[in-house]
């Protein structure tokens, strides 16, 4: 149980399927615990593969009555779960910093933009408009009608354990699509209040099912391989979005994939250095440098590097460490064990290749997971910091000189999802809009993310977009009609 709750009735710790809170497979069960302390928090169900396969057999069931109700019903159940999701902000929160670990600020503010998608794709869901087209004979009537594309199965992450699920099932719903959903198994509890919320608006049975497990790389096979699933959306590591879509391919799935990044930030001798200290600090240090779009490998032209590493470091010293239920804390822990190690074997290649700890560098208070906010300086393209994506506190700074050697930087990679550039030449960021090989680019700011706005990356950081009227698209299909006289 999670204390402090004013709505108990949100902590779940069974699967939600076919409308119906059940318990999972005997003597298997998902250890919920606080990355803060360590301590456990619930115990909740994992599903058998016979169990999710129910799931997927509800939701086919449930689909045509689904995808008959008008937009505007379907409009209206969304708004109801916006405005019981907003109601239950708070609760929300502290479930989700619970199992996750960022400050409630932050949790807050992911449970606002995840109720954004959901106010969002109702919006959407009244406009899912065709069109009538000029016929290529007179004898001819010829249409394009967006149809729901049918049962769709969802993967979801533990970094953003309410906006990411949101962000698949308001769309998903919206355009008349049932919905099966595996969290992650660190953080299944913000999925299944969700669930318990969508029940409450009167989302049928059947339409929106949550199957926690322990044992994704099953769900995760059955989901990408049955041929009642007609539509997989993942987000999570490119490693497992790869072996994914491998493994749809063979019914010729439609997928979306959200995966990895490796965000570059280009700051230049113009830049205006408060400005880009601001960005780099919302841009790396969010969800305590847990997140995709994170600033991952920080370009600094010559003439500006050392006045910039040093106004960053002096802002990085002001950020606090702690358990994010704490007023004031700007970086809570991170996930588990192996991130924090992972953390540290990253900085000590960065040490033994050259490179200098500016600011931070260690674990932060007497054990977990903490780790301090860290700026590295003299890193070069040859360390781990620059090639891997960190997924964590730390901000490795790289020198640069030219224009032309900064977008060689820039694109140096296989991923593609967000990058950031800091000028005030409109000559700079014109040359460098055009040549950044991304998704999403955040020109003097590094906070992007919005629901209004298409998001998704290029090259191996995914296929397709979420949010925006393109969202919607990824549950659709379009069905041509050409009609004889
Ligand atoms: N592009 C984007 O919008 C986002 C990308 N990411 C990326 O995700 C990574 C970090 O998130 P993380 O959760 O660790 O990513 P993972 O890919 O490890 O896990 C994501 C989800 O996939 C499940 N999963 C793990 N292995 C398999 C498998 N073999 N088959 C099917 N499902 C599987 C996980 O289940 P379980 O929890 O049980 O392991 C989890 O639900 C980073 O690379 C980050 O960049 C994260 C958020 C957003
Ligand atoms: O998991 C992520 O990184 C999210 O996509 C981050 S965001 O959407 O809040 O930027």
């Amino acid at each position: 149980m999670i204390p402090g709750l004013k709505d108990p009735g949100l902590f779940r710790t069974q699967a939600f399927i076919d409308g119906t809170w059940t318990d999972g497979a005997p003597d298997t069960r998902i250890s919920v615990s606080d990355p803060a302390t360590g301590g456990g928090i619930a115990l909740v169900a994992s599903v058998s593969v016979a169990q999710a396969a129910q799931a997927l057999d509800s939701a086919a069931a449930a689909w045509s009555a689904w995808r008959a109700q008008t937009a505007k019903a379907r409009a209206d159940v969304l708004l109801d779960w916006y405005r019981l999701v907003l109601e239950a902000r708070e609760d929300l929160a502290l479930i989700l910093t619970s199992e996750q670990g960022k400050p409630l600020a932050e949790a807050l503010a992911e449970i606002d933009y995840g109720a954004s998608y959901i106010r969002w794709f109702a919006e959407e869901a009244r406009r899912i408009n065709g069109a009538i087209l000029p016929g290529h004979r007179s004898d001819v009537l010829l249409s394009v009608r967006k149809e729901p594309i049918g049962v769709v199965a969802a993967i979801t992450p533990w970094n953003f354990p309410n906006a990411m699920i949101t962000r698949k099932v308001a769309p998903a719903l919206a355009a008349g699509c049932p919905v099966v959903l595996k969290p992650a198994s660190a953080t299944p509890l913000s999925a299944l209040a969700l669930a318990e919320l969508a029940r409450r608006a009167g989302v049928p049975a059947g339409v929106f099912s949550v199957v926690p497990s322990r044992d994704s790389a099953t769900i995760g096979t059955l989901f990408a391989t049955s041929g009642v699933v007609r539509k997989l959306t993942f987000t999570g590591s490119t490693e497992v979005g790869r072996l994914l879509l491998a493994q749809a391919a063979g019914t010729i799935k439609k997928c979306s994939m959200e995966l990895g990044g490796n965000a570059p930030v280009l700051v230049f001798d113009d830049a205006d250095i408060p400005t880009a200290v601001q960005g780099v600090l919302a841009a790396k240090f969010r969800n305590a440098g847990q997140t995709c779009v994170c600033a991952n490998r920080i370009y600094v032209q010559s003439g500006i590097y050392t006045a910039f590493a040093a106004a960053l470091s002096d802002a990085v010293k002001g950020l606090t460490v702690g358990d994010g239920r704490q007023a004031g804390i700007a970086i809570g822990p991170l996930i588990d064990e192996a991130a924090a190690r992972k953390v540290e074997t990253l900085l000590a290649d960065a040490v033994g290749q050259g490179a200098r700890i500016a600011v931070g560098g260690q674990r932060a208070g007497a054990g977990g997971t903490f780790f301090q906010p860290t700026v590295v300086a003299e890193v070069t393209a040859a360390m781990r910091l620059v090639q891997e994506e960190i997924f964590g506190p730390v901000a490795p700074l790289v020198r640069f000189a030219t224009v032309e050697e900064a977008i060689a930087l820039a694109n140096a990679s296989d991923h593609g999802l967000a990058g950031y550039l800091f000028s005030q030449s409109p000559a700079t960021i014109e040359r460098i809009t055009n040549a950044v090989e991304v998704g999403m680019l955040g020109i003097n700011t590094g906070a992007i993310s919005t629901e209004v706005a298409p998001f998704g990356g290029v090259k191996q950081s995914g296929l397709g977009r979420e949010g925006a009227q393109l969202g919607m698209e990824d549950y659709l299909e379009t069905k041509y009609v050409c009609q004889q006289f």
